[in-house]
């Protein structure tokens, strides 16, 4: 009888710590605590611990604030579906015919091929099994740097600040080099759309020249934008302005999805509301404006928007 009601305490007080310990570990305010090993006072600090972890959920991510935690805004808690996936992989390959249609209809694309058999063939080239950046520890800070293209980031020197990111996002044709103190040099993640770097003709083939593992590394890192994802940008945040969303967008939205804190730079249209380049005169940077295929001022709202709420911290440039 004695030894069985020892071996009850014993795994009690087992129960007890356990419980205690990975409450303490689990860290839920951040606030220090101290600890006293008074047993009136550490069955108050149990039950506490025992109330917190039913009354609040566990936090996204270790920054000081985690975008996808909702209950700060309602502008965007209305918009924000942490269930859409960025990446297109054979796992989610099935698009929905809503977002097929919708998809199909942005560039008018003659005869299209079967999509679902140029996904087959697709996803028989490149890995894409997986989403590879759903896979990190529950309790990190993501810290990404969207870049844009704007002319606002000439003679801003935020180089060292944009590399100090784990991921610095990039798009089209945005060089580093030559602009490195300005642009940073770091990039781990470059969004473009093929005639973004160079038109081609529906019946050329591009021809990859190897000249080294990296070349071919080149292909087999390749990852697809889901435009089921893109649907939900141009329904959800865009409100259906303009005809699809701007590279610059879907980026920093992609961002959103991914990362735990954002920091946009070189967004920001020129005096006369045209996309100008920091490495380049682009004379057509306003053509986007007459044809409608983007709606510059709304995205911009987005963004700044996002930034009024403090999901993200918006670089104004010069
Ligand atoms: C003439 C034309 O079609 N220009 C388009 C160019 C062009 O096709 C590529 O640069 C070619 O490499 O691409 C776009 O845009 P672009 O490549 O100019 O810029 C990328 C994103 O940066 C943001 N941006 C850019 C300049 C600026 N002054 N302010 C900004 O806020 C925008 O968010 C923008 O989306 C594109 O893909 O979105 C949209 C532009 O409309
Ligand atoms: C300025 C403009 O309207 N250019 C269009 C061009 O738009 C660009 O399309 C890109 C994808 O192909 C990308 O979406 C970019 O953000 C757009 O500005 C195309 O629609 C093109 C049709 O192929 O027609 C150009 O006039």
């Amino acid at each position: 009888m004695v030894v069985v009601r020892r071996r009850n305490v014993k795994m009690f007080t087992f129960a007890f710590l356990l419980i205690t310990v990975t409450s303490f570990l689990l860290n839920y305010t951040h606030q220090v605590t101290t600890t006293t090993w008074d047993p009136r006072h550490l069955v108050v600090q149990f039950s506490e611990h025992v109330q917190k972890l039913f009354r609040y959920p566990r936090r996204p991510c270790s920054c000081h604030t985690c975008i996808s935690e909702l209950g700060h805004s309602l502008w965007f808690d209305q918009r924000f579906n942490s269930t859409m996936q960025p990446f297109l992989t054979s796992q989610n390959a099935l698009i929905p015919e809503d977002s097929y249609r919708w998809w199909l209809k942005l560039q008018g694309e003659k005869a299209p091929k079967s999509l679902n058999a140029t996904l087959t063939e697709l996803f028989g080239l490149i890995p894409g099994d997986r989403d590879p950046l759903q896979e990190r520890g529950s309790y990190t800070c993501r810290r990404c740097a969207v870049v844009g293209n704007s002319g606002n980031l000439r003679q801003s020197q935020y180089g060292q600040d944009i590399d100090s990111h784990d991921f610095v996002l990039r798009m089209n044709r945005a060089p580093t080099a030559g602009y490195e103190s300005d642009v940073g040099s770091k990039t781990t993640h470059h969004f473009v759309y093929p005639e973004s770097y160079k038109e081609l003709a529906a019946n050329v083939s591009m021809i990859l020249i190897p000249f080294k593992t990296l070349d071919l590394r080149w292909v087999v890192t390749i990852l697809v934008y889901n435009p089921a994802f893109m649907k939900y940008i141009y329904e959800n945040w865009l409100e259906h302005h303009g005809r699809y969303p701007s590279t610059g967008l879907l980026s920093l939205m992609f961002a959103l999805h991914v990362c735990d804190e954002v920091n946009v730079y070189g967004f920001g249209a020129d005096s006369k509301g045209h996309w100008h380049h920091y490495w380049e005169n682009n004379t057509s940077g306003g053509a986007f404006r007459k044809t409608g295929v983007h709606d510059g001022d709304f995205e911009f709202n987005i963004t700044l928007t996002l930034a009024s709420i403090e999901k993200i911290k918006f670089f104004k440039g010069r």
